[in-house]
């Protein structure tokens, strides 16, 4: 059997930087062929960073992404990597209309191509385009009707994009007509809890399908709202799982393979005939050569992750790529003394280093010495830059001017607290951190222009219980490291308070929160109308009074900072509802 020795290069590219994600297939590519590899991969629309949204619709960006493609061809035969294949997903545009579509030639498709010796040797397109939770793939991309094998040492690799793994039908089934010996799929797969238990699932099953093994290369970092895993991994004919790479971690995972021999006898298929679900093979050869037998060196297998590191992973790695990303290198957040702003003050910590994280205390007249002491004991514990600025002179002087009362009374000091967030976020250039976490963002549970100001908000699609268990899990996390936890225990273990008012708790507007997540996740999550979670044991009245706020406080949501997607439905994009909306469950 012909040998093969395949690299996946799990990396983090950025969105729209065409030539530093050029720089990196190129650098990776070096590092692999160093290594031996003969064929190196790299995730789905790694010239263009994924997802480009609007981007793609934009001619300029797909021309340049197409000459980034044949610059990078170039490049890498000049740099003496001309004898290694690689694999790199880009945007593309059609060539030829799409007449069952309506679409005329040039609309965008998300595409890979393998790059030998210097020239684009194939391309193709990704043909199930996910439209679904946070994609939206039909309104961008046309789908692509070929399958793509190339030989490479006498093995035929057939090729895939992301979102062609996950439906049935289309290339997948068109690759045991091809008789290739290795699936490659390239993608942008983002976290979702528990999605790598998925994966390794969908991978042995498609394997099985396609007859072949099956090399499964994702990305790692943040984009916006979405986190990439990496989790890349690849599985033999018979399933075995033969080497994987950690999650959230930059990874060139190098696999030996022994692969069957490509078919000799055309007689098999014609490429260019239509072979299963409409979709055409198209084939290129870049070598028909199997390389020397050589000693194959062992792959590794990254231990697994247990959900509450994998979550906290994700928000950290979410956190640190948005800061980055976007230019920042320090970031700001209001430290109350309680659960919300402590979690984020440490997952801030962790993704970029306690020494630039600035935290404000701003008691009110409400702040109770233990809120004081609890947010000074959070910044001690994280060994974060530390200042007290008391707003009671701003509400006062802000209440003579403009006489306030009651709940707007209340909410000014949240108001007073976010402009002191923007101001010095403004003068010192900090990113400032929304702390609200998904059960207060679900039922409006904030100030607008308030406490809800910020650049980013790391744990908005925590559920507050989540936020409790992550949070001792973190503190666990420090002690098994024999590190200081850097949450105190009393802002896990004390009652949730705004303290907007004298003794006011969380529990006077709304439930339970063990009882509200149950709800929520119904409602949320499960999209469960107001029957059926009445009908699944809840109190009546109160599943209506939560509806009501959930569905009242759409337009505290959509002003929202962004923030780490962590579950099957983030607030946004994975779920969309109107503002102005008068439906009403039950
Ligand atoms: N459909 C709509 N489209 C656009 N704007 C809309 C609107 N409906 C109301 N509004 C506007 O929204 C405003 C009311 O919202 P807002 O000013 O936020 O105030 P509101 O929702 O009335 O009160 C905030 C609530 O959050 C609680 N809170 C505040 C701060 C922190 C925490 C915490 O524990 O973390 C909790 C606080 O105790 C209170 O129960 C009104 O000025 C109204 O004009
Ligand atoms: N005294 C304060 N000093 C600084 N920031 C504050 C203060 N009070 C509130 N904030 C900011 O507003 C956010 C929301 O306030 P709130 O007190 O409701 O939440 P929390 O204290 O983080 O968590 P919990 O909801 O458990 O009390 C806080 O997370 C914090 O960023
Ligand atoms: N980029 C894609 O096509 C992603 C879709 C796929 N279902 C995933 O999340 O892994």
């Amino acid at each position: 059997m012909p040998q093969l020795r395949i690299a996946l290069s799990q990396i983090n590219p950025t969105v729209g930087d065409l030539a530093r994600n050029a720089d990196l297939v190129v650098a990776w590519t070096k590092r692999a062929a160093g290594r031996g590899a003969h064929l190196v991969a790299f995730p789905e629309m790694v010239l263009t960073g994924y997802p480009v949204e609007d981007l793609a619709l934009r001619s300029s960006f797909v021309e340049a992404s197409r000459r980034t493609l044949d610059a990078l061809a170039a490049r890498l035969a000049g740099e003496g990597l001309g004898e290694t294949t690689v694999v790199v997903g880009y945007l593309d545009r059609c060539e030829t209309a799409t007449p069952r579509l309506g679409l005329p030639a040039g609309a965008p498709q998300n595409a890979v191509a393998v790059l030998h010796g210097g020239r684009v040797v194939i391309r193709s397109a990704k043909h199930h385009l996910p439209n679904y939770g946070v994609f939206d793939e039909f309104r961008y991309f046309v789908p692509g009707d070929k399958l793509a094998v190339v030989r490479v040492h006498g093995v035929d690799v057939a090729l895939a994009i992301c979102e062609d793994l996950w439906q049935d039908g289309g290339p997948v089934a068109a690759v045991r007509a091809a008789g290739a010996g290795l699936l490659l799929v390239v993608n942008g797969s983002p976290y979702e809890l528990a999605k790598d238990d998925v994966r390794l699932e969908l991978v042995r099953r498609r394997s099985a399908e396609a007859g072949c093994a099956l090399a499964y290369v994702n990305m790692v970092g943040g984009q916006d709202e979405l986190v990439f895993d990496g989790d890349s991994l690849v599985v033999g004919a018979d399933g075995e799982l033969l080497g994987r790479a950690p999650q959230f971690e930059e990874e060139l995972l190098i696999v030996d393979l022994d692969l069957p021999a490509a078919s000799t006898d055309d007689s098999a298929y014609n490429p260019g005939d239509v072979v299963a679900d409409g979709l055409t093979i198209v084939q290129a050869t870049v070598s028909d050569t199997p390389v020397e037998p050589y000693e194959p060196a062992p792959a590794s297998t990254a231990e697994r992750l247990s959900d509450d590191a994998e979550i906290y992973g994700a928000l950290v790695s979410g956190l640190r790529n948005y800061a980055a990303k976007n230019g920042f290198r320090s970031v700001l957040l209001g430290l109350s003394g309680g659960i919300d702003s402590a979690l984020v003050a440490a997952i801030a910590a962790d993704a970029v280093g306690g020494a630039n994280v600035y935290g404000v205390s701003m008691p009110s007249k409400y702040s109770s010495d233990h809120s004081k002491d609890d947010a000074a004991d959070t910044a001690e514990r994280i060994g974060l830059n530390y200042r007290q600025v008391p707003i009671a002179p701003m509400v006062d002087a802000y209440l003579d001017a403009v006489k306030l009362t009651g709940v707007a009374e209340e909410n000014l000091q949240a108001r007073v607290r976010g402009t002191t967030l923007m101001g010095i976020s403004n003068q010192d250039g900090h990113l400032v951190l929304a702390t609200g976490n998904k059960s207060e963002l679900a039922c409006g549970y904030s100030t607008l222009y308030g406490d809800a100001v910020g650049g980013f908000a790391p744990i908005k699609d925590l559920p507050k219980t989540l936020v409790w268990r992550i949070s001792r899990w973190r503190n666990e996390e420090a002690l098994r490291r024999g590190e200081t936890p850097p949450i105190p225990e009393n802002s896990i273990t004390k009652p949730p308070s705004a303290e907007l008012r004298p003794d006011q708790k969380d529990s006077d507007s709304l439930p339970d929160y063990e009882i509200l997540d149950d709800i929520l996740d119904d409602y949320v999550e499960q999209d469960m109308g107001r029957d059926a979670i009445v009908a699944a044991g809840f109190d009546a009245a109160l599943v209506d009074r939560v509806l009501k706020l959930v569905d009242t406080a759409e337009y505290k949501r959509r002003q929202y900072p962004p923030g780490t997607k962590i579950s099957l439905k983030a607030f946004g994009r994975d779920r969309r509802l109107p503002i102005t909306n008068h439906w009403r469950e039950g």
